[in-house]
């Protein structure tokens, strides 16, 4: 009789794969990111990704950088951390002690929003951002309110994993 698998993914594997594939439909030509909110069951509440409001056209905002903040993209995206939230069709008491899984460290309003929900963990992949004066006021939010974060590193190519 054939035994179990024992190679499985992690479930910060899992929760990270899925943040990584949401984060693939981002048009974001410079950074696309994903989020992926697991309770403490390790049940997914939510996923989402940096995008453009839902009700307008994606085409009709700027996807680049300017002075000019009517012309910039950041003026106009939903972050990923936001959409996730803003995804969730249950309670948001269901987010307490919850971990997100990230593929770009939450900027700082994120991490004031992420704290807000009472999410108790930040996992994430990337950090380029590090140093910044967002990244140091982020990482002083979720240090402050307790929220512990950590990076992780996943092989995408690791071919048992397909
Ligand atoms: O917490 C964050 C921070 C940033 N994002 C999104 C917002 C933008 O679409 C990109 C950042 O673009 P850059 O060209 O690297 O400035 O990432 C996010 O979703 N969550
Ligand atoms: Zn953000």
């Amino acid at each position: 009789m054939a035994g179990e698998r024992t190679d499985v993914i992690s479930w910060d594997e899992f929760f990270m794969r899925i943040a990584i594939a949401a984060s693939l439909r981002s048009k974001d030509p410079n950074t696309q990111v994903g989020a992926c909110i697991a309770d403490t069951n390790h049940r997914i509440l939510s996923v989402g990704y940096n995008g453009t409001p839902s009700a307008l056209a994606d085409a009709d905002f700027p996807w680049g950088t300017s002075n000019d903040p009517l012309h910039d993209k950041h003026s106009y995206v939903i972050h990923a951390e936001a959409n996730a939230i803003l995804n969730y069709r249950g309670s948001l008491k269901d987010m307490a002690h919850a971990t997100v899984y990230v593929t770009l460290f939450p900027c700082h309003e994120c991490a004031k929003t992420l704290v807000q929900v009472g999410i108790g963990e930040v996992v994430y992949l990337d950090d380029k951002y590090e140093g910044t004066e967002d990244n140091l006021i982020s990482k002083h939010v979720l240090d402050e309110c307790g929220v512990t974060y950590r990076p992780i590193g996943i092989d995408l190519s690791a071919a048992s994993r397909r």
